[in-house]
């Protein structure tokens, strides 16, 4: 189990250190144009999984919705206390 702060700074240390074959730093390469249009499409997988599949399913679907959000933040240099001062 990871939590959300700790996948953050999981991901913060990939952008970092740039490792071979890491999906989050294709993602950073690709920029804010293509990590959006990933959210968007995450998000939609999030609202049918809910509407539609059992509520595992949309766990997971979040989660995969959480982590591209992520990878937006640190596209765009946002780190989590950004975030929270608004929550
Ligand atoms: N939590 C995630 C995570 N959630 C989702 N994803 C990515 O988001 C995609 C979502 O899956 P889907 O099946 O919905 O997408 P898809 O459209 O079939 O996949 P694509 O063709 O778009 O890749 C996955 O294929 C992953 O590329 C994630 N990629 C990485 N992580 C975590 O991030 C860490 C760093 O990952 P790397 O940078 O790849 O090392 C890993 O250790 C993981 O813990």
């Amino acid at each position: 189990m990871t939590t959300f702060d700790e996948l953050y700074d999981v991901l913060s240390e990939k952008a970092r250190t740039r490792p071979e074959g890491s999906g989050t730093v294709k993602a950073l390469d690709a920029g804010v144009h293509s990590i959006g249009k990933k959210i968007v499409e995450e998000a939609a997988e999030v609202w049918m999984a809910a509407e539609y599949e059992s509520a595992d399913r949309t766990a997971e679907e979040i989660s995969q919705l959480l982590y591209h959000l992520q990878v937006l933040m640190l596209a765009r240099g946002i780190g989590l206390d950004e975030v929270y001062k608004h929550l």
